[in-house]
């Protein structure tokens, strides 16, 4: 197998020192990182384009640049059709999830759940996040470097170290600035590293024309899937359906996009980023979907050397095999691939330590001591954010000692741990009626169902290796292939699951949906046990009006007694009260923003939210 040249380490120290570079200069233009609201908030100035780039770069690592051409070898173009649910999961965050958040003017995420809930509801989210985002880094960071090591030798724990310690050192010097703007030219990176292998690859494989025969041949275009069992894997209704709620979870509600929406100079900003990530996610899918279908037309009925290592699924080093073999003699472009993977990685755990540190200063730190300077909790962020970074080390060498398919698990993660946040944002916009109580019950309901779902379907290898299909039996029972093979795929095949076997082979992609509706059927039931909310007591903006706006037909009050319309009032001093500690950066009264206002007009508001906080502290 190919070696790495020079030239290849020198690309490699490049996308380091280049980053790095980026960091630098944020470090020391602008503001110099001195607050809070630039280190975290890019000082609410950010334009549309890096804000797009950024979002598509938060979620889609290397685990997605060489999870998903495996997948498609494995299993033919099914995956493809996750696509669908991109329409759907970027105009319900664009039109409801940034209109209600923008407008609170949040820092963290989960500080709405304070303002439509409780403080307990609103740690309650703040951990999951955290949970999520630590085991999430750590998959994102050894993912690559592992790839890389099993099959060229690349220095397996130097290139998680050089990685972790870069990624801290730009993070913590440059804030959110430099996240945005390091994605934006990794992005660029990762799509030319991409390119280059599908233009490389079809020119080996003899034309285009070629490829397109060899996969058509060997059954790699999937038709679209309709049936409607929910423990087949991928087909039209887990990917496109399913995917939507899991798109929701990430670029809905998780902390890494809200704070990128945030970031944007207005809301109208905001919206516009959320569109233009469409096209770019669109085409980031298509080229790791192509990259896939190459790699099969470039081995299909040839060499299966490595077809030994699909048996059970994806194994990642099949993609670098392939890259490796395909640029092999052209020298700088295996050194270009092999930024694309470790681009992928960065933007991914950049955006990670940035929003673990907001996180954890906005909804842990500053509420208990509320009376920190600017310039200490600058320092304390930026410890945070470094600390984040080290933990990411640590969390690579668990991962190390857990032997998983990586997309898969990134994939599963999102849904058991992020559909249920889904569920308690729907459950607080949507339901006015839902209550603390209610909310609690439904995050802990939702959250337990989601883990027995998750942890069984491990522990229910038998039917977890089930999703072989028929074009996968295919490609792996070449001629020279022996009977015991096919009889252990029979065997895998054939065994259908019943019972609590059925639960557990659920198919990953509902785990959002499927703990989504938990948490907001289960935090219903228990608001109306325990008194749903009335009207009034709700803060005014944290509701959007879904079902106000579904049945418009409707007369005014005839709403008004569903309690479908937002609730407004002159509740600014209970709107203080929730929001104490951030009051300084005059979040409460903003409520009436319209749509379009920009930051430097809400600025003009800040001394009488000030003077107005001052007053009520000391009347208290
Ligand atoms: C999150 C989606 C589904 C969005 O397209 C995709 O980027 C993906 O499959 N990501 C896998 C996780 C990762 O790349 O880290
Ligand atoms: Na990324």
């Amino acid at each position: 197998m190919g070696h790495f040249t020079a030239v290849d380490y020198v690309i490699f120290a490049v996308l380091l020192a280049a980053s790095m570079g980026i960091g630098l200069y944020h470090a020391l233009s602008g503001g110099r990182q001195r607050t809070t609201q630039e280190f975290l908030m890019a000082d609410r100035s950010m334009s549309c384009l890096p804000v797009s780039l950024s979002l598509i770069a938060s979620f889609q690592s290397a685990v997605a640049i060489i999870g998903v051409p495996a997948e498609i070898y494995t299993h033919g173009t099914q995956y493809w059709f996750i696509g669908c649910a991109y329409f759907l999961g970027l105009l319900i965050p664009a039109h409801v999830f940034i209109p209600v958040l923008y407008k609170l003017r949040l820092s963290s995420t989960y500080e709405y759940l304070e303002l439509r809930f409780s403080k307990a509801v609103r740690i309650c989210g703040t951990l999951t996040f955290i949970f999520q985002t630590v085991v999430y880094m750590g998959v994102c960071v050894y993912t690559p470097a592992f790839a890389l090591n099993a099959v060229t030798g690349f220095e397996l724990w130097g290139a998680v170290l050089a990685t972790g310690l870069a990624c801290t050192l730009y993070t913590t010097m440059g804030g959110l600035k430099a996240v945005i703007w390091t994605d934006v030219f990794q992005t660029a990176v990762m799509f030319a590293g991409q390119l280059a292998v599908i233009v490389v690859g079809v020119n080996q494989t003899g034309g285009a024309s070629e490829v397109w025969r060899k996969v058509w041949e060997g059954n790699r275009i999937s038709a679209l899937n309709l049936n409607p069992d929910p423990t087949e894997r991928h087909t039209f209704w887990t990917l496109g359906v399913g995917g939507v709620f899991l798109m929701l979870s990430l670029y809905g509600v998780n902390q890494a996009q809200v704070q990128r929406y945030l970031s944007a100079r207005t809301e109208k900003e905001a919206v516009r980023s959320c569109y233009m990530a469409f096209p770019s996610l669109q085409l980031s899918l298509a080229l790791s979907c192509v990259m896939g279908l190459v790699m099969f037309a470039r081995y299909c009925g040839e060499d299966h050397s490595y077809a030994n290592t699909l048996h059970f699924g994806c194994f990642p080093q099949m993609v670098i095999y392939f890259v490796m073999d395909m640029l092999e003699g052209f020298p700088g472009l295996p050194g270009l691939f092999v930024a694309c993977l470790f681009s992928a990685a960065l933007s991914t755990i950049s955006s990670a330590f940035n929003s673990l540190a907001t996180v954890t200063m906005e909804d842990l730190v500053k509420p208990h001591v509320p009376a920190m300077t600017e310039a200490r909790a600058t320092l304390v962020s930026k410890a945070l954010a470094m600390s984040y970074g080290l933990l990411c080390l640590a969390m690579a060498y668990l991962t190390h000692l857990m032997d998983v398919s990586v997309l898969n698990v990134a994939l599963k993660l999102f849904g058991m741990v992020g559909g249920p946040v889904l569920g308690l944002f729907c459950l607080g916009m949507f339901f006015p009626w839902a209550n603390p109580t209610g909310a609690m019950a439904g995050l802990g309901a939702g959250l337990a169902l989601s883990f027995w779902v998750g942890i069984g379907s491990i522990f229910n290898r038998s039917s977890g290796a089930r999703p072989l299909s028929a074009g996968c039996r295919a490609a792996l029972l070449s001629d020279n292939s022996t009977s015991a093979v096919h009889t252990a795929l029979d065997n895998l095949t054939l065994s259908k699951p019943s019972g609590l076997n059925r639960f557990y082979s659920l198919s990953y992609m509902w785990y959002s949906a499927f703990s989504c509706f938990a948490v907001i059927l289960i935090g219903l039931i228990i608001s109306f046990l325990t008194g749903p909310m009335k009207e009034e007591d709700v803060t005014p903006g944290t509701i959007y009006p879904v079902f106000g706006k579904l049945l418009c037909f409707l007369p005014e009050h005839l709403k008004k007694k569903l309690c479908c319309v937002t609730p407004r009032g002159p509740t600014v001093s209970k709107i203080m009260d929730l929001s104490a500690p951030r009051c300084k950066e005059g979040n409460g009264l903003v409520l009436a923003q319209e749509d379009g206002t920009s930051h430097e007009e809400l600025d003009r508001f800040l001394p009488e939210v000030q003077a107005a906080f001052v007053e009520h502290e000391t009347t208290v």
